[in-house]
């Protein structure tokens, strides 16, 4: 269903005012030729209506000639502000930055959150960031989340179809997404709803067993025949099933850099708004498919980069893989079981 430039706009308005966005502040709004030019148009309109002071910063799009498909999740680290100094240090002076190209897995945001300017990610389309407005009641969940994940010293998932994974927790930030950027230096999403770690270096251990339904970003697939990853030292080491096991190895292989099989971030969804079925009714190239990430209740596994925590991982291939009816246990208490979430209290839905 379409929505309307005005709706764009005042839904910018809604997720602006959240980010604290007023008179006082500065945004820029980071594009470039294949951003969705409603959404910078909106991004900027609502901001002015704010009364931020307002400015873009536009840069030439990067390819790289290894990259498959148009998801910018999938080639990750270079991007088009690499090297690019002078554009660094413009959009370092902002307050807030709207990033309507995809910045995300790159050194360069880590570098810019750390002068303290927040950045909200917005490339998804529009009738998806209608479906999964930011409200402080997805924030209010994910934080609750939050205080649990961020004392966990270790993390088990489990599941009916043979998964039986874990990791150390600690060495790395956890890091909540609910679509608001309020605070200095915080990256956020909108749509998001949802939290992750990294496991600590070479902990991550065990079997993580792709049922059918389970989702593979960026392939934007649903899986069909079970896939089965093998994992030992904190590295996928085996992957084996049927076509869908076959199609993610020669993939991950094709960038032909051990570290793809590196586990990145780690967590579990909390959107109720977000859908598992969504994805089946985008094209892949319409978006990221955040319904994936944060529908209430997954287990979200991924591997390759670690930079956007500080990890020396910049590899550019990254799986996010979504994964239905786990148990996942933080210092053997459940936080959500058969992909149910059950604890923390505050962190559920009905
Ligand atoms: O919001 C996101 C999107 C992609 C990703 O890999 C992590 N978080
Ligand atoms: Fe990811």
């Amino acid at each position: 269903m379409p929505v309307s430039d005005r709706e764009l706009t005042q839904m910018f308005e809604h997720v602006l005012k959240l980010s604290k966005v007023d008179e006082t502040q500065s945004v820029a709004v980071l594009k470039s030729h294949y951003s969705n030019q409603r959404i910078v148009d909106a991004a900027m309109d609502a901001a002015q209506r704010l009364g931020a002071k307002v400015y873009g910063v536009e840069l030439p799009s990067f390819n790289h000639p290894k990259a498959m498909g148009n998801d910018m999740t999938a080639y990750c680290g270079d991007t088009a502000l690499t090297g690019n100094i002078a554009a660094q240090r413009a959009l370092e002076a902002a307050d807030l930055i709207v990033d309507t190209m995809m910045l995300l897995h790159s050194p360069e945001q880590e570098q810019i959150l750390k002068t303290g300017t927040r950045m909200l990610l917005a490339v998804e389309p529009p009738e998806v960031l209608a479906r999964m407005l930011p409200s402080l009641e997805d924030k209010a969940r994910v934080l609750a989340a939050e205080e649990v994940l961020k004392k966990a010293g270790s993390i088990r998932v489990l599941s009916k179809s043979g998964t039986d994974f874990s990791a150390r927790l600690g060495q790395y930030p956890t890091v909540t997404e609910f679509g608001i950027a309020d605070e200095p230096g915080r990256w956020d999403h909108w749509p998001s709803g949802f939290l992750f770690s990294w496991p600590n270096e070479g902990t991550a251990e065990g079997t993580l067993v792709l049922d059918v339904g389970e989702m593979l970003l960026p392939f934007k697939t649903y899986v069909r025949e079970k896939v089965t990853l093998e994992i030992s030292e904190g590295f996928v080491r085996r992957i084996h099933g049927g076509f869908d096991a076959e199609y993610l190895r020669d993939y991950m292989k094709y960038f032909n850099d051990p570290e793809v099989y590196g586990i990145s971030h780690i967590g579990w969804g909390l959107q109720p708004r977000a859908q598992w079925t969504a994805m089946g009714l985008h094209d892949k190239n319409d978006g990221m498919c955040m319904d994936a990430r944060a529908f209430y209740g997954n287990f979200l596994f991924s591997t390759g980069p670690n930079t956007e925590v500080g990890g020396s991982r910049k590899t550019p291939c990254h799986m996010d893989i979504a994964m239905r009816n786990c148990d996942v246990l933080l210092d053997g208490e459940a936080v959500v079981l058969a992909g149910d979430v059950v604890a923390p209290e505050a962190s559920r839905v009905g």
